[in-house]
């Protein structure tokens, strides 16, 4: 099911609604419960159990400090031989009180960096905290590297807005409150957090009106679900003709590796056909290196052009897009053709810049773009009338009415998966996140293949911002599972596997 990632800030509000709606509620006791029922379930798996254990925890100044401590004294109460080390500021008052009280005792680093006890739990900094960690909190978390580690909400430094990393302590298991945040998401960060675990305080997911909303900070965010789900796959009944006939006008003569590229993309996600139509030099490589390529143009159920034109010429893309435009079908509209696009598009296109080329199609700086990029994806989505997918770290899909309303994971489930999968509901605008990948995928050409993923996904009836979301999402697992600097045309060989394991039944 789509999952909702949250802003710390997005946290924050949820929390106070509750408590605005049930004052007095003790949510840092049922956090630490939820935090103490974990780190049972981890002695458990490594055979010492709870009295037989040993933990330690790390103590920050604020309230991921507290969660922390309250843990601790349900975990002494229970027998375990706990030791509590504050680390960063002064502990929370009550819950010092509460563990001291239970019996747990008292180290400095120093002390903790001699024993390497069961279970370390780091309750140094949660949402509250600034990226990073002292170097001496550094240097104990690789003393302590033999235990297994629990982190409060995240791995201490780590920044709960994105997938970016200074220092920071790591985590087997992570156990989050309420919904996930962006370091869980997005790597490299993600890879710090090991299993995360979202759990149940009783916040519920979504700002003042209780609707969970990307302008209030809760994004839908794809994941190996939805893929699993969502992804067309060919019935008994089907033909290439039913599967979706891609048309590609790529590349040019000085960017013939663009046209390869996209057609890829296209044939490796399960294209039924994948006509070429661009100029001599792109067409005989295109033909040379996948020979179920036809050449000759004819009908088709989506467009994918721009990617590799070049932009020596304006005047002849434009009348190249002009004529891709005239079919009436569902276009990926990429690259070199962004900065050309007519008054008026056929329905169901899907725009898929970058940073810059958003930037130059809006006439903004691209730091705005970078600085608001959810903001501009959907301002472009609705002054240009198409579904936006801006690449990055973080991709953001915004729909043509530039509303930031989310189909909800029951209407998401409601959608039959085959043909026109991921149809959003009628009336609902969205605006939503991929799945994100490792750095690695930010080189040359991942955008040419991407682009002929989106057409193949165009083409088989889906949707313009679910052939993004799924596009991206599919690109960035397959750069998750083959880390590495594989290139672009490499990382594409390898979406048949991924594609053919999420879909089996057994699929994790
Ligand atoms: N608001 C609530 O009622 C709840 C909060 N909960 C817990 O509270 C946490 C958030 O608590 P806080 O807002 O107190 O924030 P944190 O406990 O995450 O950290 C804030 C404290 O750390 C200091 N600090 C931040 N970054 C630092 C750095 N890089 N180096 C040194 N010091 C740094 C700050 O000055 C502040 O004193 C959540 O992550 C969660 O664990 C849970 O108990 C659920 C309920």
């Amino acid at each position: 099911m789509t999952q909702y990632v949250c802003t710390a800030a997005a946290m924050r509000a949820a929390e106070q609604k509750l408590f605005d709606a049930h004052p007095g509620t003790d949510l840092m006791a049922v956090a630490a419960g939820q935090v103490a029922a974990q780190a049972r379930g981890m002695l458990a798996d490594l055979g010492c159990g709870v009295r037989g254990g040993s933990v330690l925890v790390l103590v920050g100044g604020g309230n991921n400090g507290g969660d922390g401590l309250l843990a601790a004294a349900e975990l002494a109460d229970e027998g375990c031989h706990v030791r509590v080390c504050p680390v960063l500021g002064t502990p929370h008052a009550a819950g010092w009180q509460v563990a001291l009280r239970a019996g747990c005792e008292v180290v400095t680093m120093e002390q903790a960096g001699q024993v390497v006890p069961d279970l370390v739990i780091d309750a140094v900094l949660g949402i509250g905290g600034r990226p990073g960690i002292p170097d001496d909190l550094a240097r104990l978390g690789e003393q302590l590297s033999a235990a297994s580690w629990l982190a409060v909400d995240l791995p201490s430094g780590l920044d709960a807005n994105s997938g970016a990393v200074t220092t920071s302590l790591r985590a087997d298991v992570t156990v989050t409150f309420a919904a996930r945040k962006w370091c869980h998401v997005a790597p490299p960060a993600a890879e710090r957090c090991g299993r995360v675990d979202v759990v149940d305080i009783g916040v519920e997911p979504g700002g003042s009106d209780g609707v969970p909303k990307c302008a209030d900070g809760w994004t839908s965010v794809v994941d190996e679900d939805d893929l699993a789900r969502l992804w067309p796959v060919p019935g008994p009944g089907d033909d290439k003709y039913s599967r979706g006939v891609v048309g590609m006008d790529t590349g040019s003569s000085q960017y013939p590796g663009a046209a390869l590229l996209g057609t890829l993309g296209a044939l490796r996600t399960g294209a039924g056909m994948v006509r070429y139509v661009g100029p001599r030099r792109p067409a005989d490589l295109v033909l040379a290196a996948m020979p179920s390529v036809v050449l000759a143009d004819g009908r088709v159920q989506a467009w994918v052009v721009g990617s590799g034109w070049g932009q020596d010429d304006p005047a002849a893309n434009g009348r190249r897009l002009q004529q891709r435009c005239v079919d009436g079908v569902p276009m990926v509209i990429d690259a070199d053709a962004l900065s050309l696009l007519p008054a008026e598009l056929p329905d169901g296109c899907l725009l898929t810049p970058h940073a810059g080329e958003l930037a130059r199609m809006l006439g903004v700086d691209r730091d705005e773009v970078r600085e608001n990029p959810r903001e501009s994806a959907a301002e472009a989505a609705r002054r240009f009338g198409a579904t936006v997918l801006l690449k990055g770290a973080i991709q953001w899909m915004a729909d043509p009415n530039g509303h930031v309303v989310e189909p909800t994971p029951s209407e998401i489930l409601d959608v039959a998966d085959h043909p026109g999968a991921g149809q959003m509901p009628a009336g609902q605008a969205g605006c939503a996140a991929a799945l994100p990948g490792p750095a690695w995928t930010g080189q040359a050409g991942s955008g040419d293949v991407l682009a002929g993923v989106c057409g193949t996904l165009l083409a088989a009836g889906v949707s313009a911002g679910w052939a993004g979301l799924l596009g991206a999402s599919l690109q960035a697992l397959t750069a998750c599972r083959h880390p590495g600097p594989w290139s672009p045309d490499q990382l594409a060989g390898f979406f048949p596997e991924i594609i053919g394991a999420c879909r089996r039944p057994s699929f994790p």
